[in-house]
């Protein structure tokens, strides 16, 4: 292909051919460059002019992405110094409080990085620091993702995607998190043993086959140093690029709006306002993680000192995203059955499974399920608020409370110590509140939504209040009430109505497939419940007054 990506081409890749029209000398020249290579002409013009939604909620996905690329950086950096090996070593480095203990070379690497090497404290917080940001910046995003819709057709499979990065994501912190064999890591370790072998019939093995025999063992460093700095990260920058590929060429989901439907797209080009955007927001999370990394201390291991089976230190709290099953294993009764003389450590096996179970399977699960209960097979590409559908919020904000509880719970230790509530009160309260909690907050949600809903309703209907007061010739005070800004109206007016599975006969008296049987009159009776509870948008026009004040009432008041 002899065409060159010049000016010309530019110019025509944009939406207003403004933005390219002043494209600078370097960047045409490389694009001519790689044009007369690569033949990248044609797909650069179909990709610069890409136009991107803009909403604060779709930058926190980006938030998850830049923490990663800082992880691979930080991450690299480590590697050069950190050494994965058990067998033991006496220190003589500088931090005096440890000279002559006996320690893994795994920990005396990570005091060596901490204390010797140039930078390398400030990498090591900055690791740690963007690991616990990549970890939450992804689980804001899901919920962003969940509370707006935006997982239905086409994006299942990119939602599926995304819960696996999240497991993945999970698993790398844990495989990070033990590698400095350091005294709360090797707690951590040892959980994960107590964990392993609690699975029926292959817990023995598989505990046999991480830690290479007895625990610890001398291999599990060097195991989870593979696992975290090669298959995992692996995997994980494999399955991002899907999900950005993937988002790429099915569009991402907008907000309600002017002009937005669900056959359009309307924002920003891709070049030059998305691209400076992302960068700009590339440099503000690294300046986070950076600032963290240098003024908020993060894992002093030297504090804890090296790890040994025997000990453990009060206050011990895994990493965030692992507080959840902490909590869960925390408020579980001591239950233990013999099954055909076999042990079932049910105080492990449920909180190690069942939480997380839950949490993973339904989260993927879930615009399948929704689907199914609404029977919607249509393409989605505007998002839902979340207000509009108020049980899948309620349903959403009920899983946030499960998990919250668990979260809370993992650190019972402190809540009491702080609050100076008995142990076993903190315990009792947990095992109560995660039946009670979410059954409550999926209560209120509901209502909350429905409110919001009858505002939004009456902002339609009766329009906004003016702040103008008028007094009536019969003496009655009137606020007037003024019609919704045109956008706000159209965002409102962007609500969708969730359809609802048949569940009767027609009026040949056919009943739809399947309904007459116990699980098609279960659809049936969920799809209504989940669609009908909608308050229609009736549209009056004009702003109108309101009665303020009774004919008379007001004569004497003064109303500004
Ligand atoms: C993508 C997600 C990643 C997460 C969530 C993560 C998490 C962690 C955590 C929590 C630690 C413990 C840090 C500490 O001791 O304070 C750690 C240590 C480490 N990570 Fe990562 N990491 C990730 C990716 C990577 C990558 C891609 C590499 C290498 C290419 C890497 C290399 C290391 C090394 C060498 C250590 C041990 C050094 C030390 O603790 O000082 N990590 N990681
Ligand atoms: C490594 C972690 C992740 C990264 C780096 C990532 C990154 C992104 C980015 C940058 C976007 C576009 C901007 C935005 O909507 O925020 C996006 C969209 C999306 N993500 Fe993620 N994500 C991650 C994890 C997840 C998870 C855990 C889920 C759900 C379980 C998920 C589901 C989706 C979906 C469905 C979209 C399309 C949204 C739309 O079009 O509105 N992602 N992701």
């Amino acid at each position: 292909m002899t065409t060159t990506l010049n000016n010309a081409t530019l110019n025509n890749a944009t939406l207003n051919g403004a933005a390219l029209k002043e494209t600078p000398k370097p960047i045409a020249g490389t694009a001519s460059y790689l044009d007369d290579r690569l033949g990248a002409g044609s797909f650069l013009k179909r990709n610069l002019r890409k136009v991107f939604p803009d909403h604060w909620s779709f930058l926190l996905g980006e938030i998850a992405l830049y923490s990663f690329i800082i992880l691979l950086l930080t991450g690299t950096f480590l590697t050069f110094w950190f050494k994965p090996g058990m067998g033991h070593v006496v220190y003589d480095g500088p931090y005096q409080q440890l000279r002559g203990v006996t320690m893994s070379e795994a920990y005396a690497s990570t005091l060596k990085i901490s204390f010797e090497v140039r930078g390398g404290l400030l990498m090591r917080q900055m690791h740690h620091w963007a690991a616990l940001l990549f970890v939450a910046g992804m689980m804001v995003h899901m919920l962003r993702v969940f509370f707006t819709g935006a997982y239905r057709k086409p994006r299942e499979l990119n939602w599926i995607i995304g819960v696996l990065l999240l497991t993945l994501a999970l698993a790398e912190g844990l495989t990070g998190y033990s590698l400095p064999d350091d005294l709360l890591s090797g707690a951590g370790l040892r959980i994960t043993e107590g964990v392993a072998i609690s699975l029926p019939l292959i817990g023995t093995y598989l505990t046999f086959f991480l830690f290479g025999g007895e625990y610890p063992g001398e291999d599990v460093i060097a195991r989870f140093y593979s696992l975290h700095i090669l298959l995992i990260p692996g995997i994980l920058l494999a399955l991002i690029s899907a999900h950005m590929i993937l988002m790429w060429v099915q569009k991402h989901t907008q907000m309600p709006g002017t002009g937005r439907s669900n056959t359009n797209v309307v924002g920003a080009p891709f070049y030059p306002a998305f691209m400076l955007k992302a960068g700009a927001y590339f440099l503000f999370t690294f300046t986070a993680i950076a600032g963290l990394g240098t003024f908020a201390q993060i894992n002093p291991i030297w504090l804890f000192g090296p790890y040994t089976p025997s000990d453990i230190s009060a206050g011990s709290q895994p990493d965030f995203y692992m507080g959840f099953l902490e909590g869960a294993l925390r408020i579980m009764p001591a239950w233990e059955i013999n099954f055909l003389g076999y042990t079932l450590p049910l105080s492990v096996l449920i909180p190690a499974l069942v939480p997380m179970g839950i949490v993973m399977t339904g989260l993927a699960l879930y615009p399948f399920l929704e689907q199914w209960v609404t029977g919607d097979r249509r393409e989605h590409h505007i998002a839902d608020r979340p207000r509009n559908n108020p049980h899948r919020t309620s349903i959403g904000i009920s899983a946030v409370t499960f998990y919250g509880i668990l979260w809370l719970l993992g650190a019972n230790d402190e809540i009491s110590a702080f609050f100076h509530i008995d142990l076993y009160h903190t315990t009792i309260f947990g095992r109560f509140a995660i039946i009670l909690g979410p059954a409550l907050a999926y209560a209120i949600t509901y209502r909350i939504c429905m409110g919001l809903q009858r505002k939004d309703a009456d902002v339609m209907s009766h329009g906004v209040e003016s702040g103008v007061i008028k007094r009536m010739p019969n003496g009655q005070y009137i606020e007037v009430h003024v019609p919704p800004a045109e956008d706000i109206a159209d965002h409102l007016r962007g609500k969708a109505l969730i359809p609802i599975v048949p569940g009767e006969a027609d009026s040949e008296g056919i009943p739809p497939k399947g309904a007459r049987s116990i699980l098609g009159k279960a659809r049936a009776m969920m799809s209504k419940k989940y669609g009908t509870e909608h308050i229609p948008l009736e549209e009056d026009g004009h702003g109108h007054g309101h009665a303020a004040l009774g004919p008379g009432e007001g004569d004497h008041k003064e109303v500004h």
